[in-house]
């Protein structure tokens, strides 16, 4: 998927000739575009309200990040979950109308997950940094932050927030970027977890260093169509190069049925990362018994 920026604030220096810039006016063109054009001026707020170079010196006043790739390296019979606290979505609309962040993540830590992915955008996704926050003074588990990543300030502003681990997205990124954002992530004592949904995007990323943690996201961002076949077909196009260099591939979205985990895991997946089924439920501990039950 090719996404068009917006010309940034000239402020910011960004790698924007790797991108197709467009004028101000154009409408977007898929959701993605509409996500990161809108997170353009997201991200301008926030600096106003917190210069990077204050926002610099929280981080190094916040507790070490915990370790959620060596948290996830530990599933070896069943595929590692990570489980995600997400009330709305643009694809689903309200997940969960008496959304309790905090009560679902501790569901999620009685159940047996591994880490816990927090939405953080709001207007699309009615996910909040404060709910990151929230999430990270009640459990100990590493947190994933689930944004829409295109400057360094959102990695330096999750990780005061408690992030262990940040989503790259590869469609939405340069690999310049993606390089740059890998780094700065690892500087920080946090895992990325770069996410891919095609062959292309998994290509690019393969030739990224750094990079030991792989999403592949089987809902098609453009259109919404989910298929766990996007998770078999691109694991057995590559898993040679994949293993050889000892990356761990976390398939994600529209996983519901244990049979759709076996699906995943035979083909590769080390993990999971498993939203709606989950929250759907009164009690997302019992959902994920069930879910693993069988495995
Ligand atoms: O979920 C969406 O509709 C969506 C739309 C646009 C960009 C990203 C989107 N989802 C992010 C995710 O990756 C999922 O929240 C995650 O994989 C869990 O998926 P699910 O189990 O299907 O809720």
């Amino acid at each position: 998927m090719q996404i068009r920026r917006r010309p940034p604030n000239p402020t910011v220096n960004v790698d924007t000739l790797a991108y197709k810039v467009i004028v101000p006016d154009e409408q977007p063109q898929n959701i993605l575009e509409e996500i990161v054009w809108h997170k353009e001026t997201e991200v301008d707020l926030m600096r106003e309200r917190l210069p990077l170079i204050e926002l610099q010196k929280k981080v190094r006043e916040t507790a070490p990040a915990k370790d959620f790739f060596g948290a996830l390296k530990t599933g070896k019979t069943k595929p590692a979950l990570i489980a995600e606290v997400k009330k709305a979505s643009p694809s689903k609309g309200i997940i969960k109308e008496d959304f309790d962040p905090v009560a679902i993540a501790l569901s999620y830590v009685q159940g047996g997950a591994s880490c816990l992915s927090v939405l953080t955008d709001e207007k699309f996704f009615l996910g909040s940094f404060d709910n990151l926050f929230l999430v990270r003074q009640a459990v100990d588990l590493p947190l994933l932050c689930k944004e829409f990543i295109i400057y360094p300030y959102q990695i330096y502003y999750a990780r005061t927030k408690g992030a262990d681990a940040v989503l790259l997205i590869a469609a939405i990124l340069s690999d310049q970027d993606l390089s740059y954002f890998v780094k700065i992530v690892k500087s920080l004592g946090m895992t990325p977890l770069v996410e891919v949904h095609t062959l292309e995007e998994l290509d690019r990323v393969l030739g990224i260093s750094g990079v030991n943690l792989i999403g592949i996201n089987n809902r098609n961002l453009e259109d919404f169509s989910v298929d766990l076949q996007t998770t078999c077909q691109l694991l057995e196009k590559r898993k040679t190069e994949i293993e050889q260099k000892e990356i761990l591939i976390v398939s994600e979205s529209g996983l519901y049925s244990s049979s759709d985990l076996q699906l995943v895991q035979q083909a590769g997946a080390s993990a999971v990362l498993i939203g709606e089924s989950l929250i759907k439920q009164n009690n997302p501990a019992e959902a994920i018994a069930l879910l693993f039950k069988e495995l």
